[in-house]
């Protein structure tokens, strides 16, 4: 990509050099040549599993131990804070499983676990089992499942332990591989968690049987705070899926960019990377985003999203923000996203006028700072 006159081999030992003093030294002195290098660069081929990608050392981990395990997988777990990438995680293991030439069907756990909609007494949707025959069936935030339904969740578990091997499948379905009504069997089934479901002390909000069978097999998606090695690589993907998605071309992060973004918590994760990444490509006028191009991080993600509140107090530890300023300044970045980028289709969407569109948006967030970023306004800073 890009229009540099050098190749990317080329640029790959001063990219290298810009990476480390990116992370490790003032953006005042990161230079237009190193940063423009650092994008144009291949990233020295970090481990990829279905655009599931990381260059830090937890991540390189966990993506090897994934290619490895992916075509032995029938039942598995994927835990990790909202935003870090499970949903992508399980796809990028269906792809390379034993499953990939069937369905994959991701499906709410609470939705799943819900007596009514399989009917004749069953306890989990066969609606749902029938569309993942002999494919994935991923069952996202297990841990919202009411304690209800975490016995449903056993006794599904226990069903499937003892339902017969892939290879006796083709018995269970009609001729034309359809299952019949009431037989689908997935191949696999994956679970998802935002939470650790295992809890050292007890009382738990989990039913822990339940949670030692899930975690079997688990994979950690880091948060991003974790890892942060990772961002100019995850920032410079997510502009590339942006520039295809919207024919709109924008090369990489210009000069004192990535500071802003190296030193923001994300509490959101990669989701909300994707976020500002997104909003910064719409509002940029130049091919590189620059500082002012960034959204006040915090304000795309209310702080902390609450979890659904399970009678046997699943809900976060966190305390939840429902500050209001935050909801609205989000519901009109996620609106503004829609309308990419347009303002006057967002107000008319929002049902504002213009230049109430262009309050909240001026609007000085105080209560969005975080500790490390003071004065999140449209322009981060002068660096
Ligand atoms: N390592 C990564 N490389 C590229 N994109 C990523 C990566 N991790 C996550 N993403 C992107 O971040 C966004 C959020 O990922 P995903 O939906 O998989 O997270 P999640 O953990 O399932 O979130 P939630 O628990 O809230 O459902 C998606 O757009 C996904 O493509």
């Amino acid at each position: 990509m890009g229009s540099t006159a050098r190749s990317s081999s080329q640029w790959s030992g001063s990219a290298k050099g810009a990476a480390s003093s990116l992370l490790h030294s003032s953006p005042q002195h990161t230079s237009v040549q190193a940063v423009s290098a650092y994008a144009e660069s291949e990233f020295e081929n970090p481990p990829n599993i279905f655009g599931l990608t990381g260059r830090s050392p937890v991540m390189r981990q966990l993506i090897l131990q994934m290619q490895r395990m992916a075509p032995r997988l029938t039942l598995f777990t994927l835990e990790g804070e909202d935003g870090t990438g499970k949903t992508l995680a399980a796809r990028a293991l269906h792809a390379n499983g034993s499953a990939a030439d069937g369905p994959f069907v991701p499906c709410l756990a609470s939705r799943f676990f819900t007596p009514s909609e399989g009917g004749g007494g069953a306890r989990w949707s066969t609606a749902a089992l029938e569309q993942a025959h002999r494919g994935m069936l991923f069952l996202d935030r297990v841990h919202q499942l009411s304690p209800d339904q975490q016995d449903m969740l056993a006794d599904f578990l226990r069903w499937f332990d003892h339902q017969p091997s892939q290879a006796s499948q083709l018995e269970l379905g009609s001729q034309d591989g359809e299952p019949t009504p009431g037989t689908g069997l997935p191949a696999q089934v994956a679970f998802s968690s935002s939470i650790p479901l295992r809890k050292a002390d007890p009382p738990s909000p989990f039913r822990q049987d339940v949670a030692s069978r899930l975690y079997a097999v688990r994979f950690r998606l880091p948060a991003l705070r974790e890892r942060r090695e990772d961002i100019p690589m995850l920032a410079q993907t997510l502009i590339q899926r942006f520039s295809r998605a919207y024919r709109k071309t924008v090369r990489g992060l210009g000069p004192g960019t990535i500071a802003p973004l190296l030193r923001h918590g994300w509490p959101g994760n990669v989701r909300e990377l994707d976020q500002v990444i997104t909003a910064a490509c719409l509002e940029t006028t130049s091919q590189w985003i620059r500082p002012i191009d960034l959204p006040p991080f915090s304000s795309l993600i209310p702080q902390s999203v609450p979890l659904n509140p399970g009678p046997r107090g699943t809900e976060s530890t966190e305390e939840p923000s429902w500050n209001l300023d935050a909801v609205i300044r989000f519901h009109v970045h996620k609106v503004l996203q829609h309308t990419r980028g347009n303002k006057l289709r967002a107000a008319k969407l929002l049902g504002v006028s213009r230049s109430t569109l262009y309050r909240v948006l001026a609007a000085e967030p105080a209560t969005f700072a975080t500790p490390n970023h003071p004065s999140p306004t449209r322009n981060h800073g002068t660096e």
